[in-house]
This record gives C-alpha cells, sequence and structure tokens, in this order.
C-alpha cells in the first residue's frame, strides 16, 4: 500500500481546513487571548484632560516663594467635570486624577505644603520650595495621540492589552475567528475514568487531549461527543456539525472490521496511510459541509497526530504564528524504520543535546508524558549516530 508523503498530508489538511479562516468583531471584555486582525486607533488622547499625579495644590510656579502664604481659591476632586480656573495669586487644592484648571503649571505635593485650614474653610497654604514648571502635572496625549495605534496586528491580546484598550475607551475589536471545534471519539471498549473497568474497558483520554490542545491552539471546543463501533457514529457526527466549523475523531480508521468513522466517510473524503509513525492512519473528509480530520486512535498518535498536522494550521486561523521547531545534536546512536517520518518522544540533556525516551509504542500514554519534544527523523534516514543534527518539535 502507498503510503502518502507527509508533506503532502500537512498539505491537504491546511488545504482541508482553509475555508476556517476569517475575521469578526467582538467586545473588548471577552477578548483575552483573541488576535487581533487589524491596528487598534485610539479614539481620543490619553490622558484625556491635564490632570494631577499627586494630592495637592495646583499653582502657578512663578508666583509660588518658600515661606509666603497664598489663598487657597477651592478644592478639585477627581470627577469634577467643569474645568476650574486658577485665580492669580491663589493656589487650589487638587487631588490624583482631578483635572488640572486653567492657569496652573505646576502641583506641590500635600506633604511639601502647610495648609492653615482644612477641606470647607477658608485657608492660606504656604510651601517648602516653588516647583519646577511641570511638576506632578499628567499631561492630555501623554501616553497616545488620538489616531495613534494603541494595539498593533497580531497581537495576542494578555490583560494589559485589554486594559490599554479599555483605557483608550475601545469597546469593540477585529480579531481573527477562533473556530469552534467539535470532538468525537470512537471505540466500544472506552469509559470514562472514575468507572470500574471490566475486562477488555480502557479509559477515554484521546478527548481530553484534543481538547486541551485545540483550545491551546486558538480554537474553542462546542461539543465533545463519543461514539461505540457499532451504528452511532453518524449520528453523532451530524449532531457534532450543527455548531461546528470542524470535527475532529479519534480511532476507528485502520484496517479492522469495525471501523466507524472509516466506514461512514470514506465515501466522502479521502483514507489512507500517510508516511508517518506514530499516527500513520489517517482520514480527511466532509460531513454535512463540515470539514471533518479523522485521526488515529492510539493515545500517542493523537498527540503527535496534533502536533504535526493540527497545530499549526489552527493557529493560522486564529492569527497565531507557528510553533517554531529546533534543531539539536543527538545524545545516542539511533534506528529509524525506512520509508515512513518517525516522530519519536524525547528530552533535551542538560548540554542541549536530545535522546529518545521510552519505547516506540504508541499505547504508552503515560511514559510519552514524559516527553518535552519530539525528535523527527526523515523517511529515507534508518541509522543515525550520536552528534547528528536533527529537527526537534517542541511538545505544547
Ligand atoms: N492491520 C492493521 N492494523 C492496524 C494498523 C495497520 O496499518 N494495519 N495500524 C495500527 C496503527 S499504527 C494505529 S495508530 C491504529 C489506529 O487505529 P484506529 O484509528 O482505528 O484506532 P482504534 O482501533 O479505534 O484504537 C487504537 C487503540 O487506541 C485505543 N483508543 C482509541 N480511542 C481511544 C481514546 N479515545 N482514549 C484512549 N484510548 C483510545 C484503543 O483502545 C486501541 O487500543 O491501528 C493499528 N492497527
Ligand atoms: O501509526 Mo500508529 O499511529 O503507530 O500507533
Amino acid at each position: 500500500m502507498t503510503r502518502r508523503p507527509l508533506a503532502d498530508h500537512q498539505a491537504a489538511v491546511a488545504a482541508h481546513l482553509a475555508g476556517l479562516a476569517g475575521t469578526e468583531t467582538v467586545p473588548v471584555r471577552v477578548a483575552l487571548d483573541r488576535t487581533t486582525s487589524a491596528p487598534v486607533r485610539a479614539p481620543y488622547s490619553l490622558p484625556l484632560f491635564d490632570n494631577s499625579a499627586m494630592d495637592g495644590f495646583a499653582v502657578r510656579a512663578a508666583e509660588v516663594s518658600p515661606g509666603a502664604d497664598l489663598e487657597v481659591g477651592g478644592r478639585i476632586f477627581a470627577g469634577d467635570t467643569t474645568r476650574p480656573v486658577l485665580r492669580a495669586g491663589t493656589a487650589m487644592a487638587i487631588m490624583t486624577g482631578a483635572p488640572l484648571p486653567a492657569g496652573a503649571d505646576a502641583v506641590i505635593p500635600v506633604e511639601a505644603s502647610h495648609e492653615t485650614a482644612g477641606s470647607g474653610q477658608q485657608s492660606t497654604v504656604r510651601f517648602d520650595a516653588a516647583p519646577e514648571p511641570g511638576a506632578f502635572i499628567r499631561s492630555a496625549g501623554d501616553d497616545v495621540a488620538a489616531g495613534e495605534v494603541v494595539i498593533a496586528a497580531g497581537t495576542r491580546l494578555a490583560p494589559r492589552h485589554l486594559g490599554a484598550l479599555a483605557a483608550a475607551g475601545v469597546e469593540t475589536i477585529e480579531v481573527h475567528r477562533r473556530p469552534a471545534v467539535a470532538i468525537i471519539s470512537t471505540g466500544s471498549e472506552l469509559i470514562r475514568a472514575g468507572a470500574t473497568p471490566q475486562a477488555g474497558q480502557v479509559f477515554e483520554s484521546n478527548s481530553l487531549v484534543l481538547q486541551s490542545l485545540s483550545t491551546k491552539h486558538g480554537a474553542r471546543v462546542t461539543f465533545i461527543g463519543s461514539a461505540g463501533d457499532d451504528g452511532d457514529f453518524a449520528t453523532i457526527l451530524t449532531a457534532a456539525c450543527q455548531d461546528a466549523d470542524l470535527v475532529l475523531t479519534s480511532g476507528g480508521i485502520s484496517m479492522g472490521e469495525r471501523e466507524p468513522v472509516r466506514q461512514t466517510l470514506a465515501e466522502h473524503g479521502w483514507f489512507g496511510p500517510v508516511a508517518m509513525q506514530p499516527g500513520g492512519p489517517q482520514g480527511l473528509a466532509t460531513w454535512k459541509q463540515t470539514p471533518v480530520c479523522c485521526l488515529p486512535g492510539n493515545p500517542v498518535s493523537i498527540v503527535v497526530s496534533f502536533e504535526v498536522l493540527l497545530r499549526d494550521v489552527l493557529r493560522g486561523i486564529a492569527g497565531l504564528p507557528p510553533v517554531a521547531s529546533n534543531r539539536a545534536v543527538l545524545a545516542h546512536d539511533i534506528t529509524s524504520v525506512p520509508g515512513k517520518t518517525q516522530f519519536l518522544r524525547g528530552v533535551s540533556e542538560p548540554d542541549g543535546s536530545v535522546r529518545p525516551l521510552g519505547g516506540p509504542g504508541s499505547h504508552l500514554a503515560v511514559t510519552a508524558a514524559a516527553a518535552e519534544l519530539l525528535i523527527e527523523i526523515d523517511a529515507d534516514t534508518t541509522e543515525l549516530p550520536a552528534g547528528t543534527e536533527v529537527t526537534t518539535w517542541p511538545l505544547t
């Protein structure tokens, strides 16, 4: 049986999902971790108005002489919306964030001042020293001018970015779409954690792996279902397609007698071996106009299939950059099967070299969990001596 070269299947997956890319407008309030698809410009200059950086007194710097009294002509609080005026020869008490009165050119902190009486009474104030003009004034437009870029296109929005957008008064923004993913695991042997396994039963783990990886790489999971091997798959697949841009299936695609995914979808797409290991059996189909990516059921194959085939495609749709591969030298000699790109689970040594971890079996979920990376060995190579440089993929 001819195997589809890995690069061809990677391209087929990308082409199959290309229609999922797009942009949408969302409220800033729910935009955490979304990626901007256009620059966001400031509707207003920030700060919006000249204001005080300290609790103290607004003055004209030239009118302040150390030890001389100035009449306190009023008190200004944050939230005052009429702009006050500083009369010649007076000071005004001012709170942090309150609008600077017209005519003032400096603020003196309360700690460097001596007021004869407090709030509500006629009083005078004297100061220890004359201020520099501009002292403790936060000027309009210091942070950003109206029309300037607040957040560049392609930014994955962290809390500080959301803060900047909210501070700028931006209510909605344009972001890359986050595709809705439905996940179906198949297998009559599968049970949930918490159940007591009967003979022949297996704890279901792939849906959680696919859910976590999809969420981590820019998608949102809208449906998680399971199907046995004897007849309910098409019904569940149809339900999954209702709310999803993409369906991911696990299991049921190789050469057995009960392979519900392949048997249901063979006429609706492509199924066959890809020249990779693990993750050899693969499928791509369309059901109810929804693309379906069919991954093999072995738990390690699920991880490798997602990382190698889907991860960067989903990231691209969500506006995220691909995860960079690295180069590293092998700590030991290794051998590899011919004709398939091998992805060995591996770890880094303290000197930066890499070595495979555990056996090649794609059922070894717990052993594979200790790996940090995949070591890629190309399809033509069968023996690599220690010291050979190889490509490694971080496990995400
Ligand atoms: N005659 C052949 N047999 C097999 C071939 C082959 O080329 N010729 N390929 C083998 C390889 S490689 C893989 S990988 C598997 C893939 O088969 P399926 O995708 O049909 O997967 P299943 O048979 O349904 O399951 C395989 C294995 O994984 C366990 N499994 C399945 N789903 C889950 C899940 N959600 N959580 C945990 N474990 C799961 C399942 O119990 C099986 O042990 O085919 C080989 N056979
Ligand atoms: O190709 Mo399978 O995915 O080795 O276990």
